[in-house]
């Protein structure tokens, strides 16, 4: 999971979706229970430190969220078995108060939390925390790795629940002293499970030296997967720790029983996007030119496909001379589309000016949309192709969503022997075949 109403920016308008999911803990918990009642892994919860008003209409997701620590505990009340993982940017919080909180969670869940370290992506939230920008990635990584550094030694130091043991660390480092011990006993997992998720060779190098996962974005072709995956790993290895770092894209699967009705659901969840109105611009026909990543209408579709669509209707079909004139990117994401929605740039279902528009926005991870055996092809093909060591799936709206995954593709996994059919233990590093870390 990612965002309580779902990771597609419409998912939160689909009948099946309940649009005030994010503050109804009720329906959190049953949607884990369903995530258990699978066998998955982990919760995953995404966090913001700033708003957008703007999006009120388009994404209320991006709003607001109830802060993840509580709905973590929460989530961890209702279950017995599944991780919980909480989302906690370092730049703005201090390493004694997340040892504190993640350690509580992880004795709270019998030793079932994780951290997913992020450094931010929200230059708002630096006005949130009296600061007068969002620092540079040198600053912010610097800072997270003193951070994560401080944040173990003071699990490693801290006192067995009866008490015994405690030490204090004495950290004098560039950024923090820290004396401890923590006040609270060490976590059941040893080390609470540690991702990371970022995009630069800073966020790399942090995944692969010190990170338990790496929780990666979407990458354009299975060949810059396959890259990504191999650098990862070639990284880990030099840190002698290339058995130690699993690595996760995000999936958002649009799943239905046959082909037609998947993409026909895809189609509709399109549908109910709120297009910005139409601007116009000067010289928008840049071959190759990348629009705005809010904007989406005819204006940045023409920008990004380097071809004038101005003006057209979202339901007509393009003509192929137009598609066939588009520049090298748009050629890249015209054959993203048919992957799809299974239309093309030549014969009767032809992709249309809608296509061109839903095929601008940034996704933040990657779409699959298919009938249950096709989900899962995908899934084994980045699997066995060494792209992904697993997932993080994104429901594109909640709870439809999750139960159309759990139901029809978790039992295809599970007869083709992809995915476990009963949990193996009880903690997230037994599930994920991490040891618990000596102190
Ligand atoms: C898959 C993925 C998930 C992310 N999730 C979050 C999140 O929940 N909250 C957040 O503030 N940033 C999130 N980020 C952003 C990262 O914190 C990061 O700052 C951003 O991608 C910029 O990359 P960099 O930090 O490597 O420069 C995510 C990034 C990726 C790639």
């Amino acid at each position: 999971m990612f965002w309580a109403t779902g990771t597609h920016a419409a998912g939160w308008r689909h009948p099946d979706a309940r649009a005030d999911a994010a503050y109804d803990i009720g329906l959190i918990q049953e949607v884990s229970q369903a995530a258990e009642r699978a066998k998955f892994d982990f919760v995953f919860l995404g966090d913001r430190l700033a708003s957008d008003p703007a999006l009120q209409h388009s994404n209320p997701a991006q709003i607001s969220r109830l802060e993840p620590y509580s709905t973590a505990m929460a989530i961890a009340a209702a279950t017995t078995h599944i991780g919980v993982v909480v989302t906690a940017n370092p730049t703005y919080s201090d390493p004694y108060a997340i040892a504190r909180l993640m350690a509580s969670l992880d004795h709270l869940s019998d030793g079932r939390a994780a951290w997913n370290l992020v450094t931010g992506a929200d230059a708002a939230a630096a006005h949130n925390f009296g600061r007068d920008a969002h620092w540079d990635t040198a600053r912010r990584y610097d800072w997270a790795e003193e951070t994560l550094r401080v944040v173990r030694d003071l699990w490693d130091a801290a006192p067995e629940p009866d008490g015994t043991g405690a030490r204090r660390i004495d950290h004098r480092g560039e950024f923090f002293s820290v004396d401890g011990p923590l006040d609270v006993a060490r976590p059941p997992q040893g080390h609470v499970v540690v991702f990371n998720a970022g995009t630069s060779d800073r966020s790399r190098e942090l995944g692969a030296r010190d990170a338990d996962i790496v929780f990666a974005g979407p990458q354009p072709t299975l060949a810059k997967r396959r890259e990504y995956y191999a650098d990862i790993k070639a990284r880990a290895a030099r840190h002698g720790r290339a058995d130690h770092v699993a690595v996760l894209p995000g999936l958002t699967p649009i799943v239905a029983p046959t082909t037609e009705e998947a993409v026909a659901l895809h189609d509709r969840l399109n549908a109910l996007l709120v297009l910005d109105p139409e601007r116009e611009v000067g010289d928008i026909v840049r071959a190759g030119g990348i629009g705005e990543g809010h904007q989406r209408n005819l204006t940045s579709a023409s920008e990004v496909f380097g071809v004038d669509v101005r003006g057209n209707d979202l339901a007509a079909a393009v003509p192929s001379s137009t598609l066939a004139a588009v520049s090298e990117e748009g050629a890249r994401r015209l054959t993203e589309i048919t992957r799809l929605t299974r239309r093309t740039v030549d014969g009767p279902d032809r992709i249309t000016y809608g296509d061109l528009v839903h095929a601008t926005p940034a996704q933040l991870s990657h779409v699959v949309v298919g009938n249950p055996e096709e989900v899962a092809d995908m899934i084994q093909e980045w699997f066995e192709e060494g792209a992904a060591d697993g997932f993080n799936i994104y429901p594109a709206y909640v709870p439809g969503a999750v139960t159309a995954f759990t139901e029809l593709v978790v039992p295809v996994l599970q007869r083709r022997g992809l995915f476990r059919k009963e949990y193996g233990g009880r903690t997230l590093r037994e599930h994920l075949g991490m040891a618990v870390p000596p102190r």
